[in-house]
């Protein structure tokens, strides 16, 4: 299958800051394309020269389409939606309806965001969900073979979140729009992606699937998670090198998960045992001394 957009050896600079260097890479139509990393990691810059608010200083984009109708093609959310304050729900829809020459059926569109009750609220007394829902609904109104999402969640609780990510996969699946999104939260990147692009200081340090990430970077090592029956047989811990306490439960990585579940069941003597796979957390951790902050965002500490 011919991809929609390729991005071939693309740098951006801002004075003598590098945003993005030398970064080539490919979006297929269908797919979800996560892009995820640090504050400052190039993101937005990223998602900017791929819809052309800005021109990359070397490398090129190529689109499946004729980027002379660029616009007729994609639909971008950035990462503020401002709105009219007094602007009611159904003004905006109308409004990017005649700006786009769109003959979309606006009332299916909005029952189908569960925003028909919401056709006369001002834009600013909708919820953050609702007001992020209408964001998206925005982005496909002129029907677009594929939408940029910039952090779309960011402020949302966790209840919003989900509901904005279905509606994502359901857009995805059903409309077959794909979908270009950024991301600090490395759940929602695992739940919506299909391939994710790890940016770290302008430059990608990891293109494929979650799972291929998971694998390349775990090197196969399974997280074995336990109490002690008795806290007196901790000794018995002390061959394990990579074992490690948190809270009152003991965890030891090990590629040889069999062999140390049997040694401590019949001779350490545990209890409440969780077998674990590493996650993309781990990943990232491994990738560039990431981690994560209280609202699960990737934070970014230089060594
Ligand atoms: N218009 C600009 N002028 C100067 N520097 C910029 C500009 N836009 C971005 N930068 C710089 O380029 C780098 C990449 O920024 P970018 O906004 O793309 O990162 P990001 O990953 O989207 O970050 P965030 O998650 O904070 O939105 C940062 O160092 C940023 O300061």
């Amino acid at each position: 299958m011919k991809e929609l957009i390729k991005v071939n050896n693309l740098t951006k600079k801002f004075g003598d800051k590098v945003a993005l260097k030398d970064i080539s890479f490919e979006v297929q139509p269908g797919e979800i394309l996560g892009i995820v990393g640090h504050n400052g990691a190039g993101k937005t810059t990223l998602v900017n020269c791929m819809v052309d608010i800005y021109k990359g200083d070397q490398g090129s984009i190529e689109y499946l389409f004729d980027k002379k109708s660029m616009y007729d093609h994609i639909g971008v959310q950035m990462q503020h939606s401002y709105f009219e304050d007094n602007a009611k729900v159904i003004d905006i829809c109308k409004l990017y309806k005649d700006l786009t020459n769109s003959d979309v059926d606006l009332k299916a569109l909005l029952k189908d965001f569960g925003l028909e009750n919401e056709e006369k609220t001002d834009v600013n007394k909708l919820s953050g969900g609702n007001r992020q829902r209408l964001a998206i609904l925005l982005t496909l109104i002129h029907q677009p073979d594929v939408i940029f999402l910039d952090e779309l969640t960011t402020g949302l609780d966790p209840l919003a979140r989900r509901r904005v990510w279905e509606k994502i996969k359901e857009i995805n699946k059903e409309k077959e729009v794909t979908v270009v999104l950024t991301s600090h939260f490395l759940e929602e990147i695992e739940y919506l992606a299909d391939r994710i692009i790890i940016l770290n200081q302008g430059e990608i340090k990891y293109l494929g699937t979650v799972t291929n990430a998971i694998d390349t970077y775990s090197d196969g090592q399974k997280v074995i998670e336990f109490q002690l029956k008795d806290n007196r047989a901790s000794f018995k811990l002390l061959k394990y090198n990579t074992v490690e306490l948190t809270d009152d439960r003991y965890q030891i990585k090990t590629k040889e998960e069999e062999k140390v579940l049997i040694d401590l069941l019949s001779n350490v003597g545990i209890k409440n045992l969780v077998l674990k796979s590493p996650t993309l957390e781990d990943v990232f951790l491994k990738i560039a001394g990431y981690s994560l902050d209280k609202e699960g965002k990737v934070c970014y500490e230089e060594a």
